[in-house]
């Protein structure tokens, strides 16, 4: 596992918008695993920057996103399919067939983590963009006794809702549920980068990187995975 501690937010949003860049030339049909939540709204400034100037392009890529909320229709504003077009989607070319979220909504939600898993199998992910939770979840996945390995709904915490009602107008609004690619999908792809953001961060990622291997903080379960890159600014990497 390999950190890069960086001075400012720019320059760490930089470094990993490039190593998509980086990716999509030598693959350009690459598969991407993408994620929402506060962490990456720089890296895709970066990476729309990159694309308005030419130098990457989405045409032949593939995207998966790792989780959506469950009850929340794409159209609704704080829905992950929403952010990922307002945030990165609308703002290149990747066609809109080839993004995929799961969706929170419709009565069979066993039967969308089915096809969604089904989806990742034949598309197997090249590179993978996680954030890291305040608990230590990557994707929805919360700590708990066991993690599961596929796509599936998780009732989210407490802290997790408080933690994320900052983008709604009330916290009885943030679902209490979501539709999360599992751990096991996430470990699957072929690089991670985790990116992590802000003191209050600080003691989670030294659990996650330095702790022990505990589905107690999913996060370490990328302890196990070969080639992990962990991006810190300096308040978040303070405790490493
Ligand atoms: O980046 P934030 O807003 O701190 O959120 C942390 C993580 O939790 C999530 O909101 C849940 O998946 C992710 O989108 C994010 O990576």
């Amino acid at each position: 596992m390999q950190v890069k501690t960086f001075d400012n937010t720019t320059e760490l949003d930089t470094f990993a918008a490039q190593l998509f860049a980086e990716k999509l030339k030598d693959k350009p049909n690459a598969t991407l695993g993408l994620a929402t939540g506060s962490t990456p709204v720089g890296i895709y400034g970066k990476i729309i920057e990159m694309y308005k100037n030419g130098s990457i392009s989405f045409k032949d890529a593939t995207t998966f996103n790792l989780d959506e909320y469950v009850g929340l229709a794409p159209e609704h504003e704080q829905s992950y399919a929403h952010f990922m077009k307002e945030q990165l989607f609308n703002h290149i070319d990747l066609p809109l067939q080839n993004a995929h979220l799961p969706k929170g909504i419709g009565a069979d939600l066993k039967s969308e983590c089915t096809s969604y898993d089904q989806m990742l199998a034949e598309q197997p992910i090249d590179i993978q963009l996680l954030g890291l939770g305040l608990n230590g979840h990557i994707g929805f996945n919360e700590p708990d006794q066991e993690l599961q390995g596929g796509t599936h709904v998780v009732e989210l915490e407490e802290s997790t809702r408080e933690a994320n009602a900052r983008f709604f107008d009330k916290l009885e609004e943030v679902p209490t549920q979501a539709i999360t690619m599992g751990v096991g999908s996430i470990l699957k792809a072929d690089s991670i980068l985790l990116v992590v953001k802000g003191a209050d961060k600080a003691g989670i990622v030294k659990q996650a990187l330095q702790g022990p291997i505990t589905t107690e903080v999913p996060a370490s379960l990328l302890q196990t995975h070969k080639n992990v890159i962990v991006l810190v600014d300096r308040e978040a990497g303070r405790l490493l």
